[in-house]
C-alpha cells in the first residue's frame, strides 16, 4: 500500500534521512522505533508533506506521493496523527473530531465513524462538550487519534502517541490501536520510542538509527534480535 525508496530528506545541509526504504502492506501494523532525533517524525512529515524530500519515491496504492500537493494527500486516505498531539484546545471534544471529518470519505462516513470512535473510547462520547485543552494527556490522544480516524483514513499514521503519558495509559492507547486494528481493515504506521509495546502491537518493524533503516525485520524477529534487545529492550 506504502512503498517508500530511497528517500533522502535535510533541513539543512546535514541528512536527516538517508535513503529509507520502507514498505507497509495493506491491512499490516508497521512500527518504526529508534532513538531521539532518528529522523521519524521527520519521515511521517515527508510523506504527509510538511518537509520536501531531496531525493527517492513514495507511492500509495501506485500513486506517486510526492507528485499530489500536501494538502490533497489526507484526501487519498493518509491520516498523519502527529507527535505532541496537538488538538485544538479551545475547541470541544465533538468539534476537534468533526475537524478531522474534512475529508470527502470522512464526511460521506461521519456518522457511522463516530459511533466507532465513541464506542472504541467512550470517554470521549462523557466529555463530548468539555473543551480539548482541558482534557488530561490520555484523553488528548484519543481526541488527535478520533480525529484521525473521522478523515475514513486507509493508512493511519501515529506519531509517538504514549509520549508523556504514564505506562498505563501508555498501555491502554496501544491496546486500543490493537482493537481499532483487529476490528477494521485499517493499515497503521507507529513511531514510537516504547520499543518493547511497539513490537509487540506490530506485525512488522524497522528500526531507524541517525536517519538510516539499520533493521527491519518482523515484530516476533527483532523481539529476539541481539541488538535489539540490548540497545532497545534492556535485556
Ligand atoms: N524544523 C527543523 N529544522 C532543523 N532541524 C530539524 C527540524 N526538525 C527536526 N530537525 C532535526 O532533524 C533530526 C531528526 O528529527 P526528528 O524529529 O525527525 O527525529 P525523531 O526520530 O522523530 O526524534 P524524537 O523521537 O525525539 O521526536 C534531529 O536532529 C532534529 O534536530
Amino acid at each position: 500500500m506504502l512503498e517508500i525508496e530511497g528517500l533522502t530528506a535535510a533541513y539543512t545541509h546535514v541528512p536527516v534521512l538517508e535513503n529509507v526504504t520502507i514498505r507497509v502492506g495493506a491491512g499490516q501494523f508497521v512500527s518504526i522505533v529508534g532513538p531521539n532525533g532518528a529522523g521519524k517524525s521527520t519521515l511521517f512529515k515527508t510523506i504527509s508533506g510538511i518537509v520536501t524530500p531531496l531525493s527517492g519515491k513514495i507511492r500509495f496504492e501506485g500513486r506517486d506521493v510526492l507528485a499530489v500537493p500536501p494538502p490533497q494527500r489526507a484526501h487519498m486516505g493518509i491520516a498523519h496523527v502527529p507527535e505532541g498531539r496537538q488538538v485544538f484546545p479551545s475547541l470541544s471534544v465533538m468539534e476537534n473530531l468533526e475537524m478531522g471529518a474534512y475529508t470527502e470519505a470522512g464526511r460521506g462516513d461521519w456518522k457511522e465513524n463516530l459511533e466507532k470512535i465513541l464506542t472504541w473510547m467512550p470517554v470521549l462520547a462523557e466529555r463530548r462538550n468539555q473543551l480539548a485543552g482541558t482534557l488530561s494527556g490520555g484523553e488528548q490522544q484519543m481526541v488527535a487519534i478520533g480525529r484521525g480516524l473521522a478523515s475514513s483514513p486507509k493508512l493511519l499514521m501515529l506519531d509517538e502517541p504514549s509520549m508523556g503519558l504514564a505506562p498505563a495509559i501508555a498501555d491502554f492507547i496501544f491496546d486500543k490501536l490493537a482493537e481499532i486494528r483487529s476490528q477494521t481493515n485499517l493499515t497503521i504506521l507507529l513511531v514510537e520510542q516504547r520499543v518493547a509495546e511497539a513490537l509487540q502491537t506490530a506485525d512488522h518493524a524497522y528500526v531507524l538509527e541517525a536517519g538510516r533503516v539499520v533493521l527491519e525485520g518482523t515484530s516476533e524477529t527483532l523481539q529476539a534480535d541481539d541488538r535489539v534487545r540490548l540497545a532497545y529492550l534492556g535485556m
